[in-house]
């Protein structure tokens, strides 16, 4: 049987600072999506946040915040009187998983109360958990072992958690640690409080968005493939199930079991009209004139010292009259001949098996965006086999409620031409996308300071905390849950499929 320990110990080419299953702090400190969120304090002092935790009861780990608060203040009092805040901000997840792992044994199972099972997928179920004595709260995703052998899924597990490994940006998941037990392998990932994007349209008046909220989901969406495009990360899964709303109203996007990992070759080039409709979009295709020498590397971002000889001055680059240049990192290699996907959203180049490549990740963005708009997707068939039928065969057609603006329509026509190479992005990405009218007005360094349109209920914490006195009076501990030995109903135990 294949290892999920060997899995762990295999070279990751782009992420030198790979996780092992001890926790290792990672050499970048995220960008601290959760800052302010399910933590003791939304304080984004160190300081204040080991306060906090020592508040919130956890003995245990009191000797090591001591530790930790008196050279904080030491170095507050040399450095300057002011408390200093990093720009990361405070969050309180990394502190709290760092200070467990400084125990004498790596965070594991029994670190975590299982409080509520979020819901379930392919490969595994996904719980909240907090880690005990923290106050902090998880999402957990727990996948059985036999099962993900037996169902040859060790792959897809295996994606999975050395993408999420590689991520950090404000709307992907962060992956604070990973561990297995004899029965289980284990992600523990940040929490989303405010469920998915299909249960917030269901919510809707008729059910779907309006072309605001519509443009702020997407412009979000858009973001986070960009970025995944950068990784050479094919995403391959977009659908408002996978796009959950966090706590302040900001998306993540989930799942990544079925992404197609590439290389990716990230190039300046100069831009052209800086404008990009389906109408012209022929128009604006790449010109391979304008393609400047890739001078960055993939996944570090360093810029590449060119020898002497292969230099370039300034106006090689078209700097100095004037003229733009962007950044653009689509994989356009990459090829798949794998069927993967959800019926309504797949491509037609991977229903026609004829390979693809990052192009599906526009084409689906195009389905989204439909979907949000109009509250249904459009080649929706009767059954599977007349939806498939209907992606590669069927014209693409509007509905005449309710109203959406002709530029809307105009991005979802690019977005949804059948031949990929034809299709909006197809060259330069999202790059080509954000230029699109519909988005205009959007600052897109400023997306994440953006109102977001629905803000979710606050989650009541307090809920869980009877729980934990039950939980430990009745000796629940991670190990019994592991075992699914528990006979107390207040127990949760892993459940599959
Ligand atoms: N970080 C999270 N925060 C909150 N809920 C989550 C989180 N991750 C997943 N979930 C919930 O758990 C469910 C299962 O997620 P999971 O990623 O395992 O599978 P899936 O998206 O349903 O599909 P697949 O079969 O492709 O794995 C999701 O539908 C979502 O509701």
């Amino acid at each position: 049987m294949a290892s999920f320990r060997a899995f762990l110990s295999q070279p990751h080419e782009s992420n030198p600072a790979r996780l092992s299953r001890r926790w290792a702090p990672r050499r970048r400190r995220p960008h601290s999506p959760n800052f302010g969120r399910n933590c003791p304090v939304t304080s984004s002092s160190p300081l204040r946040d080991l306060f906090a935790l020592e508040e919130s009861g956890s003995r245990a780990f009191i000797g090591t915040y001591e530790l930790r608060r008196k050279s904080i203040v030491e170095r507050q009092t040399s450095e300057s009187n002011s408390i200093q805040i990093r720009h990361t901000g405070g969050d309180c997840h990394w502190e709290a998983i760092q200070l467990a792992n400084a125990r004498e044994s790596p965070v594991g199972i029994g670190h975590f109360r299982l409080l509520k099972r979020l819901g379930y997928g392919d490969i595994g179920s996904v719980y909240l958990v907090d880690l005990r004595g923290t106050g902090t709260y998880f999402a957990m995703k727990v996948m059985d072992k036999a099962s993900i052998v037996s169902r040859n899924k060790l792959l897809r597990a295996q994606t999975e958690r050395e993408i999420l490994s590689m991520l950090d940006h404000p709307f992907l998941p962060t992956l604070y640690s990973h561990f297995e037990t004899e029965k289980f392998y284990c992600l523990v990932m940040e929490y989303c409080s405010g469920g998915n994007l299909h249960s917030l349209r269901q919510k809707q008046p008729n059910k779907y968005f309006s072309e605001q909220a519509a443009r702020f989901f997407a412009s979000e969406v858009l973001l986070a493939l960009e970025y995944l495009h950068m990784l050479g990360i094919v995403y391959r899964d977009l659908k408002p199930e996978n796009v959950l709303v966090r706590e302040e109203g900001h998306i993540m996007l989930s799942d990544f079991d079925l992404s197609l990992r590439c290389s990716v070759d990230p190039t300046l080039v100069k831009s052209t009209s800086g404008r990009t409709s389906s109408s012209s979009f022929a128009n604006s295709m790449l010109d391979s004139e304008h393609v400047v020498q890739g001078c960055i590397q993939p996944s570090t971002f360093f810029p590449r010292i060119l020898p002497k000889r292969n230099r370039k001055s300034k106006s090689d680059f078209g700097i100095s009259n004037g003229s733009n240049l962007e950044f653009m990192a689509e994989p356009t290699h990459a090829r798949s001949m794998s069927f993967v996907g959800t019926h309504e959203y797949l491509a037609p180049e991977i229903i026609r098996g004829e390979g693809h490549g990052s192009a599906v990740d526009w084409w689906t963005f195009g389905i989204f965006l439909f979907e949000l708009l109009y509250g249904t997707t459009p080649f929706k068939g009767s059954g599977n086999r007349a939806t498939l039928h209907n992606v590669v065969g069927q014209p693409l057609r509007f509905p005449e409620s309710p109203m959406v603006s002709l530029v809307a329509r105009d991005l979802i026509q690019g977005l949804l031409i059948k031949d990929p190479q034809k299709r909006i992005a197809y060259h330069r990405g999202a790059t080509e996308i954000k230029q699109h009218p519909f988005f205009d007005g959007i600052n897109w360094a400023l997306v994440r300071s953006m109102t977001p349109p629905h803000i979710p209920d606050p989650v009541n914490y307090n809920q869980f905390a009877s729980k934990e006195k039950k939980g430990s009076e009745s000796g629940l501990s991670g190990s019994s849950a592991n075992k699914g030995s528990s006979n107390d109903s207040s127990h949760l135990d892993f459940e599959y499929f």
